[in-house]
């Protein structure tokens, strides 16, 4: 058990005070973050702390009315679409380390990069993250079974999480799948996703209005990270950014999507099983739109399993990432359908989500986006494919997308319930508690990043260079571990790619007329549409 706790930032401050003014400190009690909080008024507690141990219904938590508990607030405050700025309030009131019943679940919110590392340590052989509870009623009321994000969660009868039964069969696919997604194997993509992005740039020349700008930019990212992620899976072009789309109802499937996430949001405030229960409109817009997305995915994944059984018993070449699942003969046929299709769900808002916030910071700062200008053409000229290789020569773009995701964390908060207690804090959590790491307060945490409202690329290179200690698990866009984003290769290929090319081909300029902020729906999403001009750079 590492000795620190937290505490009001008050309370904080006046202890750290009076205690550095007249007792020298024991070396082995000082937190490492111990000189930065001095430095900044703004940092969620973290301090010195007392040795013995304290049970979890002592974790600082808010007060809350007798059976609304503390929902008025979170209503108040913006309610779900806001849940990342009022759970960062907490912090900065309790510290960094409280819990609280939001909605019909009761977490332990942490925010503390230390105290994330020793979780993940004990996150045990079959890490557990928590599946949203409406996804868990719709698969279990369905009795349909699903791919590898949902796999080793479920609720027992008591509604309570029950631990981990299917941890082995997670970890048997997760293996079968890490071969695919692994990086060599995402490496000799590199030709169709550049293949994608050409039509990308092409189409985006085209449709784009009068005064260049672009009209609906979110849905272009969906189409361009779906193609890119089916032509992978497939071995062919789905065409969503082209008008010969193969899948009929791509941009049905795409709305489906946006909108399991938007409704599932609001459930974050309105009990799931309840909402079920009483057949609300939410829950009713909820299962129709997962309906439709999982009928419409998994009818293309159909025809495209038999179409490549079909090749491979005539000794036709097929590629994609689902002939090798298909022909590699260890999962059943049904489960690889079930598998690709959420992947799709996994990838196509994540990805788009944090292509468009990178944009976005692009437009808004100009200065930075000269400089990735001046990085990528000392690589590739103009209107050549990218490939691989030049990725490496590309520090300051990695460096761009790092900065984007620190301060618009897709998934603002990364998920556990622990196989066995952990103490966290001098506060014992019992096993089977859900743990909530708060990355959106992390990533914007002082004393892990001085000026944390700056958008400075700069200080991911600055850290390399002078080998400065930042703790890294203030930062996982990906998470972490074992069960950390299978994709992420993808994603980062997919991301360096489009925006290396897209700042080659257009000067960006941001037409919003005020800042975009976070709106929750599951995911990090803008609070109006991003609105971007696309000047040509080269005529
Ligand atoms: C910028 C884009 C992306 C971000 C920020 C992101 C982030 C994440 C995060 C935070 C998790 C949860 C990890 C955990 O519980 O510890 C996750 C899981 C997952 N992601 Fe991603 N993701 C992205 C793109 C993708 C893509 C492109 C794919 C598919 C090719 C994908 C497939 C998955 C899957 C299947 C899981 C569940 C893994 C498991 O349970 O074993 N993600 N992602």
């Amino acid at each position: 058990m590492k000795g620190f706790t937290c505490r009001p930032a008050c309370i904080e401050r006046t202890l750290t005070t009076s205690l550095t003014s007249s007792v020298p400190q024991p070396a082995e009690a000082k937190c490492p973050f111990y000189h930065r909080h001095q430095e900044s008024a703004e940092a969620v507690s973290c301090s010195v702390d007392f040795p013995s141990e304290k049970p979890y219904e002592a974790i600082p938590s808010p007060k809350g009315l007798p059976l609304m508990g503390t929902t008025f607030e979170l209503l108040s405050s913006g309610g779900a679409p806001k849940i990342h700025e009022y759970c960062d309030k907490r912090h900065k009131e309790l510290g960094c380390i409280y819990r609280e019943k939001l909605g019909s679940v009761e977490a332990v919110f942490v925010a503390d990069s230390e105290l994330i590392q020793s979780i993940y340590q004990n996150e045990g052989r079959y890490p557990m993250h928590l599946v949203p509870e409406p996804w868990l009623i719709y698969n279990e009321t369905k009795g349909i079974q699903r791919g590898l994000f949902f796999i080793g969660l479920c609720f027992d009868d008591n509604n309570t999480m029950s631990l981990n039964r299917d941890g082995p069969q997670w970890n048997e696919r997760r293996k079968s799948l890490n071969k695919v997604f692994r990086q060599q194997t995402v490496s000799a993509y590199a030709k169709v996703f550049n293949e994608v992005i050409n039509d990308l740039l092409q189409r985006w020349r085209k449709v784009r209005r009068e005064d260049v700008e672009l009209i609906d930019l979110e849905r272009e990212l969906y189409s361009w990270s779906i193609d890119s992620l089916g032509t992978m899976i497939f071995g062919q072009r789905l065409g969503c950014v082209t008008s010969d789309s193969k899948i009929e109802n791509i941009y049905e499937f795409v709305q489906c999507v946006q909108q399991i996430f938007t409704e599932s949001a609001h459930m974050t405030v309105i009990p799931p099983r309840l909402a079920y229960v009483l057949k609300l409109p939410v829950w009713k817009r909820f299962v129709k739109a997962a309906d439709r997305a999982l009928h419409l995915a998994k009818t293309y994944v159909d025809v495209n399993v038999k179409d490549i059984l079909s090749k491979a018993e005539v000794g036709e070449p097929v590629e994609g990432v689902l002939s090798q699942l298909l022909l590699e003969d260890k999962i059943d046929k049904e489960e690889i359908v079930r598998i690709v299709t959420d992947l799709f769900l996994a990838a196509a808002d994540t990805t788009s989500h944090a292509t468009q916030w990178t944009l976005y910071m692009l437009a808004k700062y100009p200065e930075c986006q000269k400089k990735v200008v001046d990085e990528v053409n000392r690589v590739i000229s103009p209107g050549q494919n990218i490939q691989e290789v030049h990725l490496q020569h590309l520090p300051y773009l990695k460096a761009v997308i790092k900065e984007a995701l620190r301060l618009y964390p897709v998934a603002p908060f990364l998920t556990r319930i622990l196989p066995q207690d952990i103490v966290l804090n001098g506060y014992r959590v019992p096993a089977g508690k859900l743990i909530l790491m708060s990355l959106y307060t992390t990533g914007r945490d002082p004393k892990y990043f001085p000026n944390p409202d700056h958008f400075k690329p700069d200080r991911w290179l600055r850290i390399r260079d002078t080998r400065d200690i930042i703790s890294t698990f203030a930062f996982l866009p990906f998470g972490f571990g074992i069960r950390s984003c299978i994709g992420r290769r993808v994603a980062e290929m997919q991301m360096q790619f489009l925006l290396a090319r897209t700042v080659q081909a257009f000067h960006l300029v941001s037409a919003n007329t005020r800042d975009v902020n976070i709106t929750m729906r599951m995911i990090t999403t803008p609070d109006e549409p991003i609105r971007l001009r696309l000047e040509d750079r080269v005529k």
